[in-house]
């Protein structure tokens, strides 16, 4: 048996991340591997509670960022874990990578503290793929309006908050070439979901 995977999205809001993981779970399940689709802040019911603080409470900004972390500390221990363990793939809609991109990349918060925090929590867990969505703010906002949903904490931020979000994620990206995959999020939905097979067939197999 192969070991199971950790497969993680990543993307500012409106990027498609969502659209994709659906298609990223057929792919699994077209070869019978059992996976778990999860996503942060989430994931566990503590961590589904920390989520309805986390997108709709006013909060400190170091607040926010260690309540991220402590839900990501009950989503390892609780769900992503166990399941790694027992030999089901894991595939999460945002982990740490969200933090570096948006608490330190958006809200200015120093690296330093949360590349300690994120040692203490996982020193020895790392997503084996992380699917990086890239897209122009502008064109994220008119895609997020289209839904029609009111916007949440993150998603009310203005554009130049998305566009130090986006390039702290392709900073992350950069360093990390091999975990990394770039997926230009201007694509086709049908486009797009080629890419992410492509990739997922080069990284594990077909
Ligand atoms: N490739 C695409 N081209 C155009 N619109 C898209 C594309 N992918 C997703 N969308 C639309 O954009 C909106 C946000 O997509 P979603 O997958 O929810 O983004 P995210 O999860 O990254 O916030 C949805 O209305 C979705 O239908
Ligand atoms: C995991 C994580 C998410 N977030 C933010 C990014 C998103 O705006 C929000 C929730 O993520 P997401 O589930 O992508 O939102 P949606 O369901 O609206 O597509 O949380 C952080 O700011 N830091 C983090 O560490």
């Amino acid at each position: 048996m192969t070991t199971a995977k950790f497969i993680t999205f990543e993307g500012i809001d409106g990027a498609g991340k969502s659209s994709q993981i659906a298609r990223c779970g057929a792919w699994l399940q077209a070869r019978g591997i059992d996976f778990v689709h999860t996503r942060e802040p989430g994931g566990t019911p503590l961590g589904e509670k920390l989520r309805e603080l986390l997108l709709h409470e006013d909060m400190h900004l170091e607040t926010e960022a260690m309540l991220m972390f402590a839900a990501r500390r009950e989503h390892l221990a609780a769900l992503i874990e166990p399941a790694l363990a027992r030999g089901t793939w894991v595939v999460s809609d945002r982990f740490s990578d969200a933090t570096f991109a948006y608490q330190v990349g958006g809200r200015g918060l120093d690296a330093d503290k949360f590349r300690r925090l994120e040692q203490w929590v996982h020193p020895d867990r790392q997503p084996d793929l992380t699917f990086l969505f890239d897209l122009d703010p502008a064109i994220a906002a008119q895609r997020l309006a289209g839904t029609g949903q009111a916007p949440d904490r993150f998603e009310r931020e203005q554009a130049d908050f998305f566009a130090r979000v986006r390039a702290a994620y392709l900073a992350r990206a950069t360093a990390d070439p091999t975990r990394f995959c770039v997926i230009d999020a201007t694509g086709t939905p049908e486009a797009i979901g080629a890419r992410l097979e492509d990739t997922l067939r080069e990284r594990f197999g077909s």
